[in-house]
């Protein structure tokens, strides 16, 4: 494949995003004409035998509009309110997009706790993979009703790309109401450039991002880009492009080079280590020495409890935890043996003392390198 050609055309399954200020319009209510759009173009693609998952935000912004409140409330409970009503007309309004082309679509409501425990993470997957081999086109949102600030998601950026994971996509479109990412928000900064090709996870890529959002979405384009890197983590591309560039979604799958194209380089891990990857609740940390952070960064090895030189939160075994090197970063994130009272006695202890510290059952490892990825190359 050429430079010149999107990574879109390759791919066989897509997660495409449409944010809120695309599918309401600014906040004046569904755009009705660019959600039949949309469902046309993705209609376009099922014919070319490709599986696409749409995840959509507005439900708060539409019940905004729909309950007459010209500004986003603040407490919980309004915005939970407001987001029942508004995804009411926005499953609507895809229902009736969607058959138009014979197509059927289904509602998905996904919280953080689905996709953090293990078991209802698999449930989704093995629903949404059902939907795609009926030829269902699945819409996806937060379950904003059930969840709470501490909880959430907040922006279907980060949303986007954990279905991305769940389901081993080969891309993730965002589709959002500037041209793709620029070298600075565009709003404020007439002169700034659109970035055509870079890295995923790139760290200058975040401090372009910085800026706020529109005020209708709530992620900006820092979600946006955090979420391409989350993509990559399961070796999908990220494209973040205009909701409003005509046929885009086409225009992409057939291989022009529109917005930014954000590429993953990373090997591609197993089922089991991108749910570890991607796990958004940490329990707790562990603090490694120098010798520890080059075991497992270069060498891939399990974590040993003589590596360990502080642990810090309250996790049980089977919890997932941060490697944290001296400096605080993370270099690698596991599924710990032991719980945090456990950890502390046995840190810094040779492998020899476990026993006689925690018995004669016990595991050698305090994190088994199959139960373990590692974030950072030395
Ligand atoms: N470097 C950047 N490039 C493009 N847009 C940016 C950048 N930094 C901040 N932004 C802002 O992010 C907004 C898009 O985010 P958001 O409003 O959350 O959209 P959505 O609802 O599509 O998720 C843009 O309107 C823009 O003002
Ligand atoms: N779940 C919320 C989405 C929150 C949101 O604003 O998302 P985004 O527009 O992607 O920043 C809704 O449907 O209103």
């Amino acid at each position: 494949m050429s430079s010149e050609t999107s990574v879109v055309a390759k791919s066989k399954r897509i997660v495409a995003k449409v944010g809120s200020s695309l599918v309401t319009n600014e906040g004046r209510g569904i755009d009705l004409v660019a959600v039949g759009e949309w469902a046309a173009q993705i209609a376009a693609l099922h014919q070319q035998g490709r599986e696409v998952v749409l995840v959509s935000s507005g439900a708060i912004a539409e019940g905004m509009a729909r309950l007459g409140w010209a500004k986003r409330p603040q407490a919980m409970h309004e915005l939970q309110a407001a987001a029942a009503v508004g995804q009411m007309g926005l499953v609507q309004a895809y229902e009736v997009a969607f058959a138009r082309h014979g197509i059927r679509t289904a509602q998905i409501l996904l919280t953080h706790e689905d996709l953090a425990d293990r078991e209802r993470y698999l449930n989704a997957r093995t629903t949404l993979y059902t939907l795609l081999s009926l030829g269902v086109v699945p819409i996806v949102n937060e379950n904003d009703t059930v969840v709470t600030d501490e909880i959430r998601f907040g922006d279907n950026d980060t949303l986007g790309a954990l279905v991305t994971n769940l389901i081993e996509a080969d891309a993730l479109i965002i589709l959002t109401d500037q041209a793709g990412l620029f070298s600075a928000d565009p709003r404020k900064n007439p002169d700034a450039e659109l970035i055509q090709v870079a890295q995923a996870g790139d760290p200058a890529l975040e401090s372009m991002a910085g800026g706020a959002g529109s005020g209708i979405g709530t992620g900006g384009m820092l979600t946006k880009v955090m979420a391409a890197r989350r993509a990559a983590n399961s070796g999908a591309h990220t494209i973040i492009a205009s909701g409003r560039e005509p046929h885009v979604l086409q225009r992409l799958a057939n291989g022009e080079r529109i917005g930014s194209e954000l590429r993953a380089l990373l090997p591609v891990r197993s089922a089991r280590q991108r749910w570890i990857a991607n796990h958004l609740r940490l329990r707790g940390k562990v603090t490694l020495d120098d010798g520890a952070v080059k075991a497992l960064t270069s060498g891939r090895k399990s974590l040993l409890p003589i590596g360990v030189i502080n642990v810090e939160g309250d996790f049980e075994r089977g919890d997932v935890v941060a490697c944290i090197d001296q400096q605080g970063r993370e270099c690698g994130r596991g599924l710990i043996n032991y719980s945090a009272t456990d950890t502390r006695r046995i840190m810094r202890q040779p492998t020899a003392r476990i026993p006689e510290i925690l018995g004669s059952m016990s595991d050698a490892e305090l994190m088994h390198r199959d139960n373990m990825v590692f974030l950072r190359q030395s």
